[in-house]
């Protein structure tokens, strides 16, 4: 006749869950559940004391779910019951001597600290994959593409206007158009140079796959000389020089915005592409020369009007020129100039060479 004896039981626990390994092989005819938040187990398998009826039941320390899963493998059968309550617990059974079929199951234990790691690992696991999800939805990517679409189409029709009427002017008046490219183009492109910080955004929030620090680094460089180089100092209003920062600026945008509406609709124009990843190589160091002689130009300005001048402690004098920011300001563009043609060189490279190997 065959008697019915206890397994030997191996447990662990995590914030939601305990796991249990019942020590049975070939197990049969099982018969696991929660009842009054004891866990009652009977089974048929071979055991330590060869094939018999093994049984026992655990009363849980804390209030358990009633649902439990269990698997059975040729060694051993896995059960996992899930804790009413999230948290951990001190001891499995609700007395405190420990059974003497239990111990703990050292392939799976882990201390608190460490399950607290794993739990924020998997919510974080699971908040990526939530929004990943999300990102992929067809709704969200009608909308972002929407979104994207009328943001380039606005600033592409701003850039255009500006090059356009720089260029009727510069063909009508000639050299006399150098003077009041300020006067006539300033409240266009303050627009569209403000509009352009959303790029700085986009990149951080992953709307599109563009670097941020290339892309903070070209907002925050035009939108320096733009407000405070020219836009603070009238005396700046009229000088050439503006003419070819504007003229450089929006040379490369009438390309560059029609070149990401096109990817917008999933659409390639070749030479839109070949323009986009070309141009920028004549003009970037010539649109950063540009804005450096603004720079220069404005020195001398700042140091007569003392506007924006940094007071200082009386002991040391009444304030420093705002000049001086513009001496540490003139080596950054030459760094951000290194940045950016070193980011826009490796995009010209991954462009053409997977057209290329495209066209293969
Ligand atoms: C702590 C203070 C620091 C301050 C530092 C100050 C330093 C000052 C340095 C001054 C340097 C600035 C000088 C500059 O003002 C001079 C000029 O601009 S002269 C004129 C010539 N200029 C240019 O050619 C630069 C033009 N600008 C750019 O190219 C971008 O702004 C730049 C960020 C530099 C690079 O762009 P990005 O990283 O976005 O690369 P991609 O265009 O290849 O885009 C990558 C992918 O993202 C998709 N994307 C990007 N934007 C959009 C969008 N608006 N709509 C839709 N899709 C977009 C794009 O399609 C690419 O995707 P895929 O690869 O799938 O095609």
């Amino acid at each position: 006749m065959q008697q019915t004896l206890t397994p030997h039981v191996y447990w662990a626990q995590r914030h939601e869950d305990i796991y249990l390994r019942v020590e049975l092989i070939d197990a049969q005819n099982l018969d696991i559940g929660v009842r009054d938040n004891v866990l009652q187990f009977r089974a048929q398998g071979h055991g330590a004391r060869g094939q018999n009826d093994y049984e026992f039941s655990l009363p849980f320390l804390n209030a358990v779910k009633t649902e439990v899963s269990h698997r059975s493998t040729q060694r051993q059968v896995n059960i996992t019951v899930r804790k009413q309550l999230s948290g951990w617990w001190d001891r499995l059974t609700l007395q405190e001597k420990k059974p003497l079929f239990l111990a703990p199951d050292f392939d799976r234990w882990v201390d608190e600290s460490d399950a607290e790691m794993e739990l924020l690992e998997k919510e974080e696991k699971k908040n990526r994959l939530n929004m990943e999800s999300r990102l992929s939805d067809p709704s969200f990517i009608t909308l972002k593409k929407g979104f994207l679409f009328t943001y380039n189409l606005v600033q592409f029709l701003g850039f255009s206007w500006i090059f356009v009427n720089m260029t009727i002017r510069l063909f009508i008046l000639g050299q006399d158009s150098l003077y009041d490219t300020f006067y006539t183009i300033s409240d266009v492109m303050f627009f569209c140079q403000i509009l352009a910080s959303v790029e700085v955004l986009n990149a951080m929030f992953g709307v599109v796959k563009a670097a941020v620090v290339p892309a903070f680094i070209q907002v925050v460089g035009r939108n320096f000389i733009l407000f405070i180089i020219l836009g603070s100092l009238q005396e700046m209003h009229n000088k050439p020089v503006v003419f070819f920062v504007f003229y450089l600026w929006s040379s490369i945008e009438i390309f560059r915005y029609p070149f990401y509406m096109l990817g917008c609709i999933d659409t390639e124009w070749k030479t839109i592409t070949w323009l986009r990843y070309t141009i920028w190589i004549p003009l970037y160091p010539l649109g950063v020369l540009a804005e450096a002689v603004a720079v220069v130009q404005s020195i001398s300005v700042f140091d007569q009007s003392r506007l924006f001048s940094i007071p200082l402690p009386e002991a040391l004098g009444s304030s420093v020129s705002f000049s001086c920011v513009l001496y540490v300001y003139l080596p950054l563009m030459v760094i951000g100039l290194l940045i950016n043609f070193r980011h826009l060189y490796k995009q010209r490279r991954k462009k053409f060479r997977t057209r290329k190997r495209k066209s293969n």
